[in-house]
Order: structure tokens, then sequence, then C-alpha cells
């Protein structure tokens, strides 16, 4: 492995019609203009649901509830700087509206439509994952 290991924690938010919630990275940052699932680095010490919890608020201004977050995959992949490790829960209940924070926009789209926008190399798998979850 080259670089250290990174862990860093995201969220699927499902809303009442079955959509993913994905937003899209600022200009000015690594990977700019992608769309990811919410989240990021879990700080030291803190627990990853906690950093869930901190980032949810931070990128959307919501209020989500740790009993909240389902485990649902992982991802595992190698950048060239930092292997990355990401758990991804699954959140269908939070107080407030997804509004974009520190994210460039915020969207709901349809597992089905996920594969229609760039996401980062390690997002994939986590895709293909939510689609065949989420399948008719
Ligand atoms: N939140 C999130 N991060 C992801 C996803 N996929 C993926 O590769 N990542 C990577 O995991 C790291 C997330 O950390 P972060 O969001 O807190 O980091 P950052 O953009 O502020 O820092 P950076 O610009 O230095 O990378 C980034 O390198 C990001 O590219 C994803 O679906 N969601």
């Amino acid at each position: 492995m080259t670089g250290k290991l990174l862990l860093v924690v995201a969220a699927a938010l499902v809303d009442e019609a079955g959509r993913i919630l994905i937003t899209q990275r600022p200009a000015g940052k690594s990977m700019a203009g992608m769309w990811e699932f919410p989240g990021g680095k879990v700080e030291a010490g803190e627990t990853p649901e906690a950093a869930l919890c901190r980032e949810l608020d931070e990128e959307l201004g919501i209020d989500a509830a740790e009993r909240d977050l389902i485990p649902l995959t992982f991802a595992s992949h190698g950048y060239e700087a930092f292997h990355l490790l990401m758990p991804l829960y699954i959140c269908r209940a939070w107080g407030g509206d997804p509004t974009p924070r520190e994210v460039a926009a915020v969207r709901f789209v349809d597992p089905a439509a996920l594969s229609t926008f760039e996401m980062p190399a390690a997002d994939a798998p986590l895709v293909a994952h939510i689609q065949s979850a989420f399948a008719g």
C-alpha cells in the first residue's frame, strides 16, 4: 500500500420516493464538480457514527440520529496519495431539509440514475450495490 489509510464515513440518505441524495464537490477541492455521498473524514477521538452526524449537519444542515444510521456496505479503494476505507450507511429519517452548505449542490436521484453522475472511482462499487439492493 502506498500512503496512509484514510477513514471516511458517508451516507445514502433515502427519501420517501426511494431516491438517494448526492452532493456536488465545490470548486477548489480535490475532485471538484464530482458528485458523492455526503460525509467526510473521521476525526481523532470520534466514532464513525458521530462523525457522520456532524458531517450531515455541516454539509446539509440536517439533524440525523446515530440510531437511524444503518450500515449498508463499504468502499476500499487505493488512490494515489492514500487508501480510502469508507463505510456507507443508509439513513431514511432525519430532521430538516437538506440544504447545500459546504457543498456546491444537492440532488435526490433515482438509484438507476446514479450511474449517470460523475463520481469518485471509489464509489463505483457502492453505486452498483445500491442499484442491486434497490432494484424493483
Ligand atoms: N464524502 C465522501 N467522500 C468521498 C466519497 N468518495 C470518495 O472517494 N471520497 C473521498 O473521501 C475523502 C473525503 O474527505 P472529505 O470530503 O472530508 O475531504 P475534503 O474533500 O474536505 O478534503 P480533500 O479535498 O483534501 O480531499 C475525499 O478525498 C473524497 O474524495 C464519497 O462518496 N463521499
